[in-house]
């Protein structure tokens, strides 16, 4: 049943599912024969990254990273920082950075400066959702699963003040909401 908040569902739960096997495929592909380390930011690729790593069908490690914009809401303020590190080292590794929305592409270009810096060998980024419209640092994704519209979009690991990201489908909330 459609959550009340919901004004309209933008990906079902069987588009997201058919898009994730899809990115799964190409990414057996890109990393046959290697052994990943594949990074989640947390907390709204979760969902994402588990469905992810499941249609990935190749030797891969798992780990978690979570930085904070500084913001609550809609709107990040730029600076970014770091609220949880990886435990591996990315040394001389391969590494996939899983992220569930691309919007002004600051927290991922700070991640990238910070594993180039850690000397990783390589570094691929994936994202369920691009918001392009948004970008501010000039920024694009090695897979992308979807390109959204300049609208908030909720579920699927995303939230809203930390509320809506178990919904198993994307959504945009009603304008009452948070208002
Ligand atoms: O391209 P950007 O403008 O940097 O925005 C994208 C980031 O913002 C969201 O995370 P958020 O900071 O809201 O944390 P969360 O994943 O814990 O919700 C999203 O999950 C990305 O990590
Ligand atoms: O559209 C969005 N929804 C939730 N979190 C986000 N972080 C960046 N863009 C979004």
């Amino acid at each position: 049943m459609l959550h009340p908040d919901i004004k309209e569902v933008l990906y079902s739960e069987e588009e997201i599912s058919a898009v994730v096997k899809d990115l799964g495929a190409q990414l057996t592909k890109e990393y046959e024969g290697k052994n990943p380390l594949v990074i989640g930011v947390l907390k709204g690729a979760v969902m994402f990254m588990t469905d992810l790593s499941r249609a990935m069908n190749c030797d891969l490690e798992l780990d978690f990273m979570d930085v904070s914009s500084y913001g609550a809401g809609m709107e990040s303020s730029g600076d970014v920082k770091i609220l949880k590190d990886l435990d591996t080292t990315v040394d001389g590794r391969d590494l996939l950075i899983v992220e569930d929305i691309i919007d002004t592409g600051r927290t991922l270009s700070y991640l990238i400066e910070i594993f180039k810096y850690r000397k990783a060998k390589s570094i691929k980024v994936v994202t369920l959702m691009d918001k392009k419209e948004r970008r501010v640092v000039d920024l694009e994704a090695d897979y992308i699963g979807i390109n959204v519209p300049n609208e908030f979009v909720v579920g699927y690991g995303l939230d809203f003040n930390e509320k809506y990201r178990n919904l198993p489908y994307i959504g945009i909330l009603k304008t009452e909401v948070y208002e």
